[in-house]
Formats: structure tokens, C-alpha cells, sequence
């Protein structure tokens, strides 16, 4: 099952990038092919018909959703943290559970009514994923489903995500 490849792929980090913080390092998982190639399977067979471009959040989701996005043949659309996109852009500030930041996205880089699979590889806060979002919605796109691979439970992130569908393939 995709739920135990996760976590036999996933390396504990205590004290980064910050005093207090247990990391979740999913670099293991990323260096296994196979297990891989399931995670990234597993999730284009549940969402294939259901959306239209997949959207990754920088940088570690961009790890994710860009084999995603090319195993569904789907437009891949990143988010990028401030200042790295080239074109008119997007603006969200938010915050984490390590600090504040800004990301943006191409302001033509999705449709209005497109339906959107906005993935993402740890959920803690929620605050990235909601800023995400909200830029989505901005476009005038619909963000159809949010996929994590894990999820810290203790944080309440999917309190910040209520008005939408999210799933995480693991709970911790
Ligand atoms: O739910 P939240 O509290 O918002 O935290 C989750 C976000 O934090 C991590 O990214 P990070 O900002 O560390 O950047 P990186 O992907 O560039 O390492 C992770 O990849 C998520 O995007
Ligand atoms: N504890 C954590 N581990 C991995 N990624 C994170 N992003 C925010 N908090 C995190």
C-alpha cells in the first residue's frame, strides 16, 4: 500500500530547520524509484477525468506534481515562492510553522472554471496550501482536490482547508 511506502520512505528530523520542529524528510521516498513511481501512480489513477492541469507548490511539490501531471498528461502550473516567475504574476502572503513568506503564480497560467489538483508534500500548518489555494481561485480556476503526502495532524492544517476537499495518503 502507498500509506506504508510513505512512511517506510520517510526520514525524522528533530530540530530542523529550527529548535523544536521534527522534520519530515520525504528525500528517501523521492530516491526510491519504485515506491515512487507507485505514490505518483496511485494518486493520477484516483483523480484521471476528474481535473484539469495539476498544480505543485515550490519546491518540494514540485517534485510530485510535475510526474503526476505528465502520468495523467496533464498541464503541470507551478507556484513559486516571490520573485522567481518571469511573467505578470499573483500574489499571496502567508504564514508557516517556521516563519512568513510570499508566493506567487502566472497570472495566465490557468482558465476560469479549469478544475485543479493542487498537490503538495507535507500539510502542517495549511497555511501554504490555503495561500495556494486562494491564488488558484484568484484565476478564476477551481481547485477540484488538495493531495498531501502526509499529514501532521497536531498542527490542524485542514482547519485553514475547510472549504475544500483535501486528502493525505498519511496521518502522523
Ligand atoms: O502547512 P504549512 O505550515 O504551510 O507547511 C507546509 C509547507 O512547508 C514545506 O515547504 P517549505 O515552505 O519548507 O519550502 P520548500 O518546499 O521549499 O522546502 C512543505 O513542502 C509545504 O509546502
Ligand atoms: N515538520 C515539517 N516537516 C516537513 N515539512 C514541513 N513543512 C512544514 N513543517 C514541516
Amino acid at each position: 500500500m502507498v500509506k506504508e511506502l510513505i512512511l517506510e520512505h520517510t526520514r525524522d528530523v528533530a530540530d530542523f530547520p529550527e529548535p523544536g520542529v521534527q522534520f519530515k524528510d520525504l528525500t528517501p521516498l523521492f530516491a526510491a524509484p519504485e515506491a515512487f513511481r507507485s505514490v505518483v501512480s496511485d494518486i493520477g489513477s484516483r483523480y484521471r477525468g476528474t481535473v484539469d492541469v495539476v498544480v505543485g507548490i515550490e519546491a518540494r511539490g514540485f517534485i510530485l506534481a510535475a510526474p503526476v501531471a505528465m502520468a495523467m498528461d496533464l498541464p503541470f502550473v507551478p507556484v513559486r515562492k516571490a520573485g522567481k516567475l518571469p511573467g505578470p504574476t499573483l500574489r499571496q502572503e502567508y504564514s508557516l510553522e517556521y516563519g512568513t513568506a510570499t508566493i506567487e503564480v502566472h497570472s495566465d497560467s490557468l482558465r476560469a472554471g479549469q478544475r485543479v489538483l493542487l498537490l503538495d508534500d507535507v500539510l502542517a500548518t495549511g497555511g501554504t496550501a490555503a495561500a495556494a489555494a486562494s491564488l488558484i481561485q484568484r484565476t478564476g480556476a477551481k481547485v477540484a482536490a488538495i493531495e498531501m503526502l502526509m499529514e501532521l495532524g497536531f498542527l490542524d492544517g485542514r482547519a485553514k482547508l475547510a472549504e475544500y476537499d483535501v486528502n493525505c495518503l498519511v496521518l502522523v
